[in-house]
């Protein structure tokens, strides 16, 4: 299923504010994120990277244009729809980890499917929590384990349900270089050995060139698109955008 879209934007308008202060953060957006590839969102800041991911996500609603998570359509479902939809088919990942400091790793990674009422795949949970390195941290509680293991659970629970898309809002701006490899790695093997597709929010030119290809937004448009992106192939898009 190479040639089908996990997420797609069709000519997404987002305006925030009233009169004088209009923002067009989405401006007749157009882009589709392929299945089983890792994409970068990139863009200078106030572009509309976030805008478009929320939209994306369904976190927030689009002014016109539809959006579709595989082949269903958020535009118009109702909060309690999309929120189902989300559980079932979105996974996330945040700048801040944002797990829950009272449950264990196990927990964190488990809490959306049991929220959810979802019994676990235990082979995909194994392997998930294999490929990241976290047999030994399971029992281990948010504040005993760094920030790289942290988002490395959060990274877990991200994928535990085999969701159709992972989100991930700059995962690495609080991280430091080795864990944010370890990161990106993971993410890119997710996409690479275990067929999950990613979609990456960053201005990390570094962070970037661990993806399949990049997007690049300005104003609220689609600016360019880079393939097998290299950091100084993302460093001069992006400086040719003013960023
Ligand atoms: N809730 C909001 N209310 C008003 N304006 C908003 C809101 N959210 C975003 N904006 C504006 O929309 C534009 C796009 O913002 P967005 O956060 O999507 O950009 P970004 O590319 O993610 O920026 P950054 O890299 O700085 O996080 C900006 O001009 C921003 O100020």
């Amino acid at each position: 299923m190479e040639s089908s879209l996990a997420a797609e934007a069709i000519d997404v308008v987002k305006v925030f504010g009233k009169g004088d202060n209009v923002v067009r953060a989405l401006d007749h957006v157009t882009v589709g994120f392929p299945t089983q590839r890792f994409t970068a969102i990139m863009g200078p800041s106030g572009s509309g990277k976030t805008t478009l991911m929320h939209c994306l996500a369904g976190l927030d609603t689009v002014g016109s244009g539809r959006v579709k998570i595989g082949q269903r359509e958020l535009t118009g479902l109702s909060d309690a729809a999309l929120t189902r939809l989300r559980g079932d088919h979105v996974g996330f990942v945040f700048q801040s980890f944002n797990l829950m400091p009272t449950l264990t790793a196990e927990e964190n990674i488990l809490l959306g499917l049991r929220l959810a009422g979802r019994r676990p795949d235990k082979a995909w949970f194994d392997t998930v929590v294999r490929t990241l390195g976290l047999s030994s941290r399971l029992r281990h509680k948010p504040s005993e384990l760094s920030g790289g293991q942290q988002q490395r659970v959060a990274c877990a629970r991200a994928l535990v349900g085999r969701p159709k898309v992972v989100f991930a809002d700059e995962p690495t701006g609080n991280l430091d270089s080795r864990s944010s490899a370890e990161v990106l790695s993971f993410l890119q093997t997710s996409v690479r050995e275990l067929g999950q597709t990613v979609v990456m929010v960053t201005h990390d030119p570094v962070a970037a060139s661990y993806t399949d290809h990049g997007v690049l937004l300005a104003d609220g448009r689609i600016a360019g698109r880079l393939r097998r992106p290299t950091p100084d192939a993302v460093s001069s898009a992006l400086a040719n955008l003013g960023a």
